[in-house]
């Protein structure tokens, strides 16, 4: 994968630096066309946005925030106004008081890290991304790879007709579906796409 000069914008960048260096370097020749064959050891030490805390699955983000894997499908014993009880979060978050979670938008849009507020009117569980609009066969069929490309311009991604069920706007509007459950989770970042990769 390879994240292209051409294809950037000034806000790409989160560090100052890297903005300069980049407008600095603008003009530099594309190898648009060169495949990586090989990754060897070079010794060079490189700048990153996040560390791993080893066992747990977490990781901090630009500002400290920390953050983890988060479970969207899964069966957990909890308990109740004193009945213990079997809740299936499918295509669900866990939102206990406090607790940290990923609410992701879409291809093309932004996610979120939210804290739970504990609510138990919801189970203690939020919504697990912005949800579809539409099935992926709509999508495909009312959608073309060039809408694609529209709706992740900016955004570094697969933007093949294999991916065209996953548009954007194949998926509700993610600022209101945060909105609508601020008796669930608060906000504590809201991530900008700036890659996507598929698995
Ligand atoms: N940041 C991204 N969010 C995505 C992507 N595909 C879907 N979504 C959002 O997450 C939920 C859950 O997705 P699922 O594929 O596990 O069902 C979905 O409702 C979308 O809001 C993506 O590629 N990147
Ligand atoms: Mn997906």
């Amino acid at each position: 994968m390879g994240i292209s000069r051409a294809d950037l914008t000034a806000e790409f960048f989160l560090h100052e630096e890297h903005r300069i260096r980049w407008a600095a370097h603008r003009d530099a020749v594309e190898r648009r066309g060169w495949t990586v064959r090989a990754v060897r050891r070079t010794g060079a030490v490189e700048e990153v946005f996040c560390a791993v805390v080893d066992g747990t699955h977490a990781f901090t983000l630009a500002d400290n925030i920390l953050t983890g894997n988060c479970h969207h499908n899964y069966v957990a014993e909890e308990s109740y106004d004193g009945m213990d009880l079997l809740v299936t979060r499918k295509g669900a978050i866990r939102a206990g008081e406090g607790e940290l979670g990923i609410i992701p938008g879409s291809m093309g849009t932004a996610s979120y890290i939210v804290r739970g507020l504990g609510s138990t009117a919801s189970f203690r569980s939020a919504s697990h991304g912005a949800g579809r609009r539409m099935s992926r066969a709509a999508a495909k069929r009312r959608f073309t790879e060039a809408d694609l490309a529209e709706q992740t311009r900016g955004v570094e991604c697969r933007k093949d007709a294999g991916v065209v069920d996953e548009i954007p706007a194949a998926y509700k509007p993610i600022e209101q579906v945060i909105d609508r459950q601020r008796d669930l989770v608060e906000v504590v970042a809201r991530l900008r796409q700036v890659v996507c990769v598929k698995g």
